[in-house]
């Protein structure tokens, strides 16, 4: 991304946080008793609020011995359990002024996430951050959450800082792809401590995949890691290339003569000299190839469909 410092990813569990694609995190636990209230996903007094990702489970600390991702503890008592069966310690924005908290949550030896007081700037939420780095042994994670996280915080924070950053999108899970082009290094998308229903891990998923394929760096080091990027790619292009089909369809219904009787090969050939202009390096030659497979299975779909 568009930062000078070097930037180190931070493992947390199987996850890799800050280096290669962003990751979803479906089970962020919280032992804080006003955590319900505080959550994005649950507002107070809410009767529904139990079963919304951002609810907070019956037995908090039942769900943290069975193992979490991300734990955030409500005392210093909380700590022990914590590192025995979280992956990574919250230092959570209700309590990022309670010091001797935060900095017991720092020297557990876990990777730690901070995440920003809603009224903090960016210099306090980073401040915080390297006091913890200094507690700790440096593993720390930026988040940003609230009902209404600030993406534009999080890209400045991120590059200032060369941290990995999270975004907890667990209000509004439609926010993923726009933190994903944010920059953000992964997505909270649960804060019950307990696996996310699926249709929310879905948009985030997709989120990472497609908007990760279009706007993020990726310089993968191994083969695994490289057929990984591939695939995201793919699958941008994939969709990109079923709306081409839709697309090139209506085009079919909207000409005088649709199909293969209407083709325009001065059209087709603007189409490619444009590409070029964005892919310099498969050039005109290469795409003209490509553009006109794509072209012709957009007509033979459109004639099937029209029954021709
Ligand atoms: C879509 C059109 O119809 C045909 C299909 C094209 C395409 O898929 O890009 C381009 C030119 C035409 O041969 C069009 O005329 O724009």
């Amino acid at each position: 991304m568009s930062s000078a410092l070097e930037r180190h990813g931070v493992a947390v569990g199987g996850l890799l946080v800050g280096a290669g694609p962003a990751v979803v995190i479906g089970d962020r636990l919280s032992l804080r008793t006003d955590a319900r209230a505080s959550r994005p996903g649950a507002a107070p007094g809410d009767p529904h609020a139990a079963s919304r990702p951002g609810a907070v489970p019956a037995d908090p600390h039942a769900a943290l011995r069975a193992g979490v991702t991300l734990a955030e503890p409500a005392t210093a008592a909380d700590l022990p359990a914590i590192a025995e069966h979280a992956a990574a310690v919250v230092v959570g924005a209700s309590w990022t002024r309670d010091i001797p908290l935060v900095r017991a949550a720092a020297g557990l030896g876990l990777p730690v996430v901070v995440e920003r007081r809603a009224t903090a700037s960016m210099e306090e939420w980073l401040g915080l951050a390297a006091y913890c780095a200094g507690e700790g042994d440096g593993r720390v994670i930026l988040c940003e959450g609230g009902r209404r996280p600030d993406l534009a915080l999080v890209r400045a924070a991120r590059a200032a800082s060369g941290r990995p950053a999270l975004v907890d999108v667990s209000g509004d899970i439609g926010l993923s792809a726009a933190a994903v082009a944010a920059g953000a290094d992964g997505l909270i998308i649960g804060t019950g401590g307990e696996t996310s229903p699926g249709a929310e891990r879905r948009v985030a998923e997709e989120a990472v995949t497609v908007v990760g394929a279009l706007l993020r760096d990726e310089t993968p080091g191994t083969l695994p890691e490289c057929r990984q990027a591939i695939d995201r790619v793919d699958a941008a292009l994939a969709t990109l290339l079923e709306r081409r089909a839709e697309l090139a369809g209506t085009v079919q219904r909207l000409k005088p003569v649709g199909g293969f009787a209407g083709r325009d090969l001065g059209r087709e050939h603007d189409v490619v000299a444009r590409m070029a202009v964005r892919a310099p390096a498969l050039g005109e030659s290469r795409l003209s190839a490509i553009m006109n497979a794509v072209i012709e299975a957009g007509l033979h779909l459109a004639e099937e469909r029209s029954g021709r």
